[in-house]
């Protein structure tokens, strides 16, 4: 049988971790497909590079229109990351009939629906399971497991990177720094790791899951976001006291008409099975109206992990080549729906203050919840022992996020607050 021949875009973490298993299961691979997969061409930066794998140098370039304009490659397998220039040469491969699998969640949430209607319309097929939770087959499930049901809710640790620096301050009290440099050294991290430290990272795969589940376009403007840089040890130590574990939290629900999505480090009850979701594990839950919860748990970053998701991909289009099914795939949004305005979305929160340690302060601070209707679960006051202020940790019970915001709004005017030191949502279902 014909050869069906592979350029790789990149050869760093998820690159090499393709190399070792297209080279290394061939002949597994090859009886599924009917053909061998060769992999015929990679662009790198620097051809210098000592590799970790055995690399035929013929084979490298640093030019990626060598890639993308070769005709005898059927396949773009693009895993060197970027957007603008990466989705020209993506364009390109497609408008001359090769097939593109990609990890580029970057790529796919902002410009995922015109490299989608680009491949329909050239009938090719573009795969990106990688680009979400590594080595979860999550988006194949969304598409193909879940079609006959309807998504309300997915809530998912979708970042391996933010949940392994949470893990070993929370478990081993490590510093954020060090750990995120572990989690940079190990290859989990993106060369920006800014991306997933602020929470971007998680938000680009949330508006990717949410399009998919809801079978809506979720923009990534609709996602709120915020990441776990200003999580400290402290907070970690108060949220477990609790009862509950620090997570950076990836929430999306579907109603009829709209539609909610956000990203914020949240603290989920210790009895949820997403707190027990630890290190570079990622996990997505899944509610659907007839299937009720479900839940999908693996490595979500890391070199095989990731390029098992890449390398199914790569089988799934050999045997649509063979099927003479290419591009027939591509989930089309066809719903719309708005985004759910602030004053209709409502969840439990968790406020640390600091306030002067004086009569008459709680009854203030309580004053401020009553008058904009958030009522409280539990209220704890105690001297801080750094310096002469109290802290109040406060539970509030579910309240409209409109409601809360105009909540810490007021209680930056107000004099007796010295700091609103951490806030947090709080999930306990
Ligand atoms: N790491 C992970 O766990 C995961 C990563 N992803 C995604 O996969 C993609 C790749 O990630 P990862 O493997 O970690 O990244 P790396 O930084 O490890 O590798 C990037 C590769 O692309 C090459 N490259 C970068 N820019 C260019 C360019 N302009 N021209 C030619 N080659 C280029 C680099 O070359 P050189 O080697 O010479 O520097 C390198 O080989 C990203 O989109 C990332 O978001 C998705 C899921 C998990
Ligand atoms: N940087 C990402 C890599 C996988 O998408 C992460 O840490 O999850
Ligand atoms: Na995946």
């Amino acid at each position: 049988m014909k050869p069906v021949k592979v350029g790789l875009l990149g050869l760093g973490t998820v690159g090499t971790g393709v190399v070792r298993i297209v080279e290394g299961n061939q002949q597994d691979l090859n009886s599924q497909v009917g053909s061998p997969i060769v992999i015929e061409k990679i662009a790198v930066r620097s051809t210098d590079k000592v590799r970790s794998v055995e690399i035929d140098a013929a084979k490298l370039t640093i030019d990626p229109w060598e890639v993308i304009r070769d005709p005898e490659i059927d396949v773009i397998v693009e895993v060197m990351g970027g957007i603008d220039q990466t989705k020209e040469y993506i364009l390109e491969a497609l408008e001359r009939g090769k097939h593109v699998v990609t990890a580029n969640k970057d790529l796919m949430a902002l410009h995922g629906s015109e490299l989608l209607a680009k491949a329909q319309e050239k009938q090719c097929d573009v795969f990106y399971e990688a680009s979400v939770a590594g080595g979860i087959p999550i988006i194949r499930t969304l598409i193909e497991g879940f079609s006959s049901d309807r998504i309300v809710k997915i809530m998912g640790i979708v970042n391996g990177t933010t949940n392994y620096i949470l893990t070993k301050m929370s478990q081993e009290g490590a510093s954020y720094e060090d750990v995120l440099k572990e989690a940079q050294d190990l290859g989990y991290a993106e060369s920006d790791p800014t991306s997933d430290v602020e929470g971007l990272d998680a938000a680009r795969k949330m508006a990717i899951l949410g399009t998919l589940g809801f079978r809506t376009n979720v923009e990534l403007d609709d996602v709120t976001v915020q990441g776990i840089s200003s999580v400290t040890k402290e907070d970690i130590t108060y949220a477990r006291k609790l009862g509950y574990e620090m997570k950076l939290l990836g929430i999306a629900t579907s109603s009829n008409e709209h539609i909610t999505i956000s990203v914020q480090p949240t603290m989920i009850k210790q009895n949820h099975p997403l707190a027990s979701v630890n290190g570079v594990f990622n996990a997505v839950y899944v509610h659907g109206e007839a299937v009720g919860e479900t839940m999908f748990y693996g490595a979500g970053a890391g070199e095989m992990p990731t390029a098992t998701s890449i390398v199914a991909d790569l089988v799934a289009v050999v045997k649509n080549l063979k099927l003479g099914v290419n591009g027939l795939k591509a989930i089309v949004p066809y719903k719309t729906k708005k985004l759910q305005s602030t004053d209709q979305v409502f969840y439990k929160n968790f406020i640390l203050l600091h306030v002067d340690d004086k009569a008459g302060v709680l009854a203030q601070i309580t004053q401020v919840f009553a008058e904009y209707d958030v009522s409280l679960a539990s209220v704890v006051q105690q001297p801080n022992e750094h310096n002469p202020d109290a802290e109040i940790v406060i539970i509030t019970h579910r309240a409209s996020k409109a409601n809360f915001d105009k909540v810490l709004q007021h209680f930056e005017q107000l004099d007796v607050i010295q700091r609103i030191k951490s806030v947090y949502r709080v999930e306990d279902i």
